[in-house]
């Protein structure tokens, strides 16, 4: 072999190769998307973010790590026929040779490991990005249009939303791009080194008749009976898979909702029940691991039964020519580095079997959870409009889901200022109304006008999101310093210099590292004080808005949390409920909504409490239009409008 010639002529193989896998790979991708389910279902997923008219970064990406891969193959080849120099050199007694084999590696191995670490970055920077844009359009739609709470009108629920979101994204984007780049190194690959084993077997004798180059096509055979024999051992583990996935996101579910409602769960001694249903939940995700373990023991028993022996093969079918000195001990032992490599890349398609079954079943769950989306966009929703000062209800019908009439026509206005009680008995409808007039309940006709600026409605167990108790006052207005988006960076370049620090010292329990490392988010920006200049500004705005917010704690009689703004806790959690349903009268004069709707926002305060919180909203919001849900009396005296809700579609209207 010239290795003198040999940096020109890599570069020409490279080159030519480069050319026909990109429009081969092209090609392939285009009828991928247009012929195969799966195909298709990762086009829809993913089309818009290789569109050009988005960018050229991500192509540019995909072509890069394309010629990485075939640099890659490319060395792979040179170091296959570096074996053989040496083997020949060793053969020769060729000392000279011998010592120009190792310089040769040497600068072999700086190109490889050079490659490999470009080759990793650029994978993982293209991984990286890619992600970040399929994690915000899934955001983006889950969010918008109120996706994640109209799904729940869908006939078949979506189930697991937020592993799809967090877990499936990642391994959809790692799995296209270490299988699609994993099927271009093993089909080239495959070529280069059919090309090779090609100059170097001879004639093999089977059954009496000679075939030419007879190694060749026997180890194409070999893998391909292999090939056919694993995809029938290993098809069930698509489903298993797939299985495994749901069974594994259920119980963690079961486990998320123990935390949630742990307090309930402590009231009622409901352990008995609760480890049940863990340990029912677990038996699945532990069955089905059996099943994978019995079914991975078949699939690999026969793969590794296979590999093992493609490796003394070659050395069988090519002894008798090296004894018989047609063939050097290089060309014997390239031989069997070439028929391992060969065997290594047709079996890629073999052994990637279950990852790509996986991949199929992570491309369902995603385009399943898409298409959730888009269904409950088809759902009807009411005809909201905002416009004017008034609320008008305009022949308003609510049905339930099953079609049940709730309100029949219903036709009312309530101007600014003004207060109207919804009253009636449980089940009538009256939050369902409340629904209609937010616009989240599909199953409504009529027209539906709301005043112009803020709707605020107040829940019976207020949301107070996780965060500062000035978060919980505030929402949903976004006012902390603390948001994800600044502060997450800052949290991960704490831990990072934490990871960093801890590099020399004895191995340490890592829970208590990052519970122990301390955050700063002294310079995080706030939302509504960006830059650096207008930090002052930022921070005297902060400072009249705490004031306002202790003043508005004191007014609804939590005035001993004033000095907690800052808190970040559980909130829900701490506070009473009576406490919730006074900071969420906080909310309301802090927001000074257009409209406020209140559903059963005083069932945990005791009346003279109700009739504080209602007067102090009379007196701080003169002007806006008021619209309560309640079953007790004593809320009439704030309402001079009563609806009194039927229960079978009927209303009526009383004056205080
Ligand atoms: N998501 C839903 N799916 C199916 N039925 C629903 C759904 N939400 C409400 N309903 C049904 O609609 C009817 C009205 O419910 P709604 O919550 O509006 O009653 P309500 O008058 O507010 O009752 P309460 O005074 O007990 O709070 C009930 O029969 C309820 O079961």
């Amino acid at each position: 072999m010239d290795w003198t010639s040999e940096l020109i002529s890599s570069g020409l193989w490279i080159a030519k190769t480069y050319a026909i896998t990109l429009v081969c790979f092209a090609l392939t991708v285009w009828l991928l998307a247009k012929r195969t389910v799966w195909g298709r279902q990762f086009w829809q997923l993913s089309g818009a973010y290789f569109s050009p008219k988005r960018g050229l970064r991500p192509i540019l990406a995909v072509a890069f790590i394309l010629f990485l891969t075939l640099a890659g193959v490319r060395l792979q080849v040179l170091f296959s026929n570096w074996y053989n120099t040496m083997y020949s050199a060793l053969q020769d007694l060729n000392e000279a040779g011998f010592w120009l084999a190792m310089w040769l590696f040497a600068a072999l191995a700086t190109v490889h490991v050079l490659r490999s670490l470009l080759d990793f970055y650029v994978q993982q920077a293209f991984t990286i990005h890619w992600r970040t844009w399929l994690n915000e359009q899934m955001l983006d739609r889950w969010l918008g249009g109120e996706s994640y709470y109209r799904t729940q009108h869908l006939k078949k629920g979506i189930d697991n939303p937020d592993q799809r979101i967090q877990y499936d994204v990642t391994v959809f984007v790692e799995s296209s791009l270490t299988l699609s780049m994993g099927v271009v190194d093993a089909l080239v690959s495959t070529v280069a080194f059919t090309l090779i084993l090609w100059g170097l077997s001879g004639p093999l004798a089977l059954f009496g008749t000679e075939i030419p180059r007879g190694m060749v096509f026997l180890v194409f055979i070999y893998v391909l009976v292999a090939t056919i024999f694993a995809i029938r051992i290993g098809r069930p583990l698509i489903l298993l898979n797939f299985l495994n996935e749901r069974f594994n996101a259920d119980y963690r579910y079961a486990l998320v909702r123990l935390r949630e409602y742990a307090e309930s769960i402590a009231f009622y001694a409901g352990e008995k029940v609760e480890t049940a249903l863990l340990k029912h939940r677990f038996a699945q995700v532990i069955s089905n691991a059996w099943a994978i373990v019995y079914r991975s023991l078949k699939f690999l028993g026969f793969n590794f039964s296979v590999t093992q022996a493609a490796v003394v093969f070659p050395f069988i079918i090519q002894a008798q020519r090296f004894f018989s000195k047609q063939i050097s001990l290089g060309d014997l032992m390239q031989t069997a580095q070439a028929f391992g490599r060969l065997q290594d890349n047709l079996s890629f398609f073999r052994n990637a079997y279950d990852n790509f079954a996986s991949y199929r079943a992570t491309l369902d769950r995603l385009t399943g959870f898409t298409q959730a989306i888009d269904d409950a966009a088809k759902l009807p929703k009411p005809e909201v409009q905002s416009a004017g000062q008034a609320l008008k209800l305009d022949g308003l019908t609510v049905r339930t889901p099953a079609g049940k009439l709730l309100i029949e026509n219903l036709t009312t206005q309530v101007h600014a200022g003004q207060a109207m009680l919804i009253r009636g008995p449980s089940g009538s409808g009256k939050t369902t109304l409340l629904r209609a007039i937010a616009g989240l309940w599909p199953y409504c006709d009529g027209a539906i006008t709301r005043p112009q600026g803020q709707m605020l409605f107040l829940a019976q167990k207020p949301y107070l999101p996780l965060g500062s108790l000035r978060d919980a006052l505030h929402y949903p207005n976004a006012v902390s310093g603390a948001l994800p988006e600044n502060a997450g960076n800052a949290d991960t370049a704490t831990l990072e210099a934490a990871a960093v620090a801890s590099a020399g010292s004895a191995p340490q329990n890592l829970d208590r590292l990052v519970a122990n490392t301390q955050f700063d988010h002294a310079d995080t920006p706030t939302t509504e004080a960006p830059s650096a200049p207008d930090r002052s500004t930022g921070a005297a705005l902060q400072a009249t808005r705490d004031q306002r917010a202790r003043q508005v704690l004191d007014a609804v009689q939590l005035g001993h949390l004033a000095d907690r703004l800052d808190e970040d806790a559980d909130w829900s959690r701490i506070l009473s409920l009576g406490e919730q349903q006074r900071l969420a009268f906080g909310r309301l004069l802090l927001a000074q909504p257009a409209a406020a709707f209140l559903d059963e926002a005083t069932s945990a305060m005791d009346e003279g409490l109700e009739d504080a919180m209602y007067r102090l909203v009379a007196q701080h919001l003169p002007d806006t239009l008021l619209i309560s849900v309640g079953h007790r009396s004593t809320l009439v005296r704030h309402h001079p409008v009563q609806l009194n809700l039927k229960g079978d579609g009927g209303w009526d209207i009383s004056t205080r």
